[in-house]
């Protein structure tokens, strides 16, 4: 089944702040080869008969690539970002009013979260991070507004401060992960939830390995993760590598860039 993703190209891209471990403001990164490798990720969908809508960049928002943290979307309802950090802030309503302006019924969220960063939609429920950004309380109140079970994990490393870099589904059901990132009682949940996962080795995490995007038969995903590309060809997915190296230094890999739409018949 294509999928429909929501991008924003790099033109205003710059590590000017450090709200992430990854970010370094003194040596920064060149925006030219962020817009080169964000065409390649953007190509990589494109080719895989995916559909990609782009969101306009605003100057002053360097981190408005990341569209992952834009929203979270379940059966064309928008439930919106409200950010951590006010270098961000003005992310959250940008990305809501484009869903407004095209017709989306939209929530603007009372508490703290970091849209698709921080939550990730399996057919039957939603895993939800706290402990860095996303507070508990947009937990429940995403799960009111979507009428999705919503499942709270707590992360414990700083480098993993989004869920979504330290995990992504497979597929509807079934999910990869590195153990690492999780406190003692959601790994238990995770082992509890997903006996047969993917899990994925310190190495691949650190090179934000688990920021990948699956159609449940290709997972277009970070070209350094070696071993974990290794264990996806094993379970016979198509590996799809690229190389997102300059957005990582803000923190960001290939599912940071991609808000998915997920429109009134999908999941
Ligand atoms: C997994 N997702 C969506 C992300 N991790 N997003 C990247 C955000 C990077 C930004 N500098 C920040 O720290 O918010």
């Amino acid at each position: 089944m294509p999928k429909h993703f929501l991008m924003c190209r790099p033109d205003y891209f710059a590590v000017e702040y450090a709200i992430n471990p990854w970010m370094h403001p003194e040596i920064g990164a060149s925006r030219d080869i962020a817009v080169r490798q964000w065409e390649t990720l953007k190509a990589a969908y494109e080719e895989l008969g995916h559909k990609v809508s782009l969101i306009d960049p605003i100057d002053g928002l360097p981190d408005m690539v990341f569209a992952a943290n834009g929203a979270l979307l379940a059966g064309g309802r928008v439930y919106g970002a409200r950010f951590a950090y006010p270098e961000r802030g003005p992310e959250g309503p940008a990305y809501l009013r484009w869903f407004a302006e095209r017709g989306y019924e939209t929530l603007e969220p009372a508490h703290v979260n970091e849209g698709e960063g921080d939550f990730l939609t399996l057919d039957r429920v939603i895993l939800a991070g706290t402990g860095f950004r996303t507070d508990v309380a947009a937990h429940q109140e995403a799960q009111e507004y979507l009428g999705r079970p919503v499942v709270s994990l707590t992360l414990v490393d700083p480098r993993f401060y989004h869920l979504d870099t330290a995990m992504f589904p497979l597929d509807g059901s079934n999910i990869a992960y590195y153990p690492g990132a999780f406190s003692p009682g959601s790994l238990a949940v995770l082992r509890r939830m997903f006996p047969d996962a993917v899990l994925a080795t310190a190495e691949d995490a650190e090179v934000l390995g688990l920021n990948a995007v699956s159609d449940g038969t290709n997972v277009v995903i970070n070209a350094e993760a070696s071993n974990l590309q290794l264990e996806l060809k094993r379970r016979r997915y198509e590996v799809i590598p690229i190389d997102l190296s300059e957005l990582r230094k803000a923190g960001g890999g290939p599912k940071c860039c991609t808000l998915e739409i997920r429109g009134e018949n999908s999941s």
